[in-house]
């Protein structure tokens, strides 16, 4: 809030319109409100909107200050995109082009599966497909669909060698390579179970760099280059290069990650761009709120459901206990994870000791984004990035959120 005391600082340039103030201080901005604001200062207020060219009118209590995404963009419609952030991180060297492209193909693919959900009821997209993936899951017709359009846009990227899949049964090496050769590996949409309800569902990602060992363009022996294509995804997320989900809910929200802090971009439909909206994201230590399927309590080890029971019987929060909150959306659910704090977990059971989601492109690059964002990743007992993957659609326990839930969490495993 700003106090204006001398005369001359109302004289502003541009609008020319300057006013008496007798004597008192007030807070110039909140006087728009009050119904006696003179005609003068509501000119003098509109025209600065307008003109945004006097410096010297504080700008009013709403907007917020500038931040490092308006540094050196002194116009106020200078748009802060995804395209930008990755220019000047490659500007800064911290991801080379042809990862920036790659991310870029990410972002479009996106963008059109975004679209694709929002009409689905609209454009009969809804319901399966007649057809099941590898791991024997009924496909929405936009599994298939968000799968064609994912794997379309790394194609035409010219930037990736190999490319894995939830929903191909082998990961595929891409023949339109150029250069860079980067290894992607994706949930074209996940929790798709939701999308017939309109409910949350997203897409996931992990990028890596091509293992030197395993070149995957041996054409003349195809069962070598097949094998060599897994061993290139089979990589711990550990050696995750870039990660990142895009949710598709009341908004589209892009999260990505390259290793240096997480960044959130929302997408602007008017402009057709991804927006900078939530700079270097940390999750909170601590979080009230959890996210499990307890329709599977009972399968659940007698530990497990000590750690369930404890935190129903907390009295942490203001004397109340933990809250449940299950969208059955994994983006969903760690979206508001990461934002909020708290815990997502999917742990094994009697019926899946594993649990149900895979490693490779759903738990590695997921854990990656909350460690950068100060949380953590765990199967109970082990760090989820340091797991390396032994088949592409291999599953494990997840426990993902603040680091503070996280750790308690595992205490209950340790005592196993
Ligand atoms: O219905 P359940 O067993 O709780 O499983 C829900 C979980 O499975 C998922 O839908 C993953 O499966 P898909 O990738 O096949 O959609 C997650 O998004 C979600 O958290």
């Amino acid at each position: 809030m700003s106090l204006l005391l001398s005369e001359q600082v109302l004289a502003h340039e541009g609008c020319g319109t300057s006013r008496q103030i007798a004597g008192r201080v007030r807070p110039v901005v909140a006087r728009q409100t009050a119904p006696s604001v003179s005609r003068a200062t509501q000119k003098c207020l509109s025209n600065h909107k307008a003109q945004r060219s006097c410096t010297k009118l504080q700008a009013p209590a709403t907007e917020a200050p500038p931040t490092d995404k308006q540094a050196g963009a002194d116009s106020p419609y200078a748009l802060y995109t995804l395209t930008t952030w990755l220019l000047k991180e490659e500007m800064k060297g911290t991801i080379d082009g042809e990862l920036a492209t790659v991310i870029s193909s990410i972002g479009l693919a996106c963008k059109q599966i975004a679209s694709l959900v929002q009409r689905a009821s609209l454009s009969d997209m809804n319901g399966l497909a007649g057809l099941a993936n590898q791991s024997g899951e009924d496909q929405k017709k936009l599994d298939v669909i968000s799968n064609e359009v994912f794997s379309n846009c790394l194609r035409s990227s010219g930037r990736t060698g190999v490319i894995a899949s939830e929903e191909e049964d082998v990961p595929v090496s891409v023949e339109e390579t150029y250069s860079g050769n980067y290894v992607v590996v994706f949930d074209p949409l996940d929790g798709s179970s939701n999308i017939d309800a309109g409910i949350s569902t997203g897409s996931i990602f992990g990028i890596y760099e091509p293992s030197d060992e395993c070149s995957v363009d041996d054409m003349e022996n195809p069962e070598k280059m097949m094998d060599n294509c897994i061993l290139n995804c089979c990589q711990p997320g550990s050696a995750l290069l870039c990660s990142g989900y895009c949710l598709y809910s009341s908004s589209t929200i892009f999260v990505l990650t390259i290793g240096k802090g997480v960044y959130g971009f929302t997408y602007d439909s008017m402009v057709g761009e991804f927006i900078l909206t939530h700079p270097d994201l940390k999750v909170p230590n601590l979080g009230k709120i959890y996210a499990f399927n307890e329709g599977n309590y009972e399968g659940w080890t007698p530990k497990l459901k000590e750690y369930m029971d404890s935190l129903k019987s907390s009295e942490k929060w203001n004397g109340k206990p933990y809250s449940a909150r299950y969208i059955g959306s994994l983006v969903g659910d760690f979206h508001r994870t990461l934002l909020y704090g708290g815990i997502y977990g999917y742990p094994g059971d009697t019926r899946n000791p594993n649990g149900k989601l895979r490693l490779l492109y759903e738990c590695a690059p997921m854990s990656f984004i909350m460690e950068q964002a100060g949380g953590s990743g765990s199967t109970g007992t082990t760090r989820v990035l340091d797991i390396c993957p032994e088949k592409v659609h291999q599953r494990v326990p997840l426990f993902v959120g603040s680091k503070g839930e996280v750790d308690y969490l595992e205490t209950f495993f340790d005592k196993e």
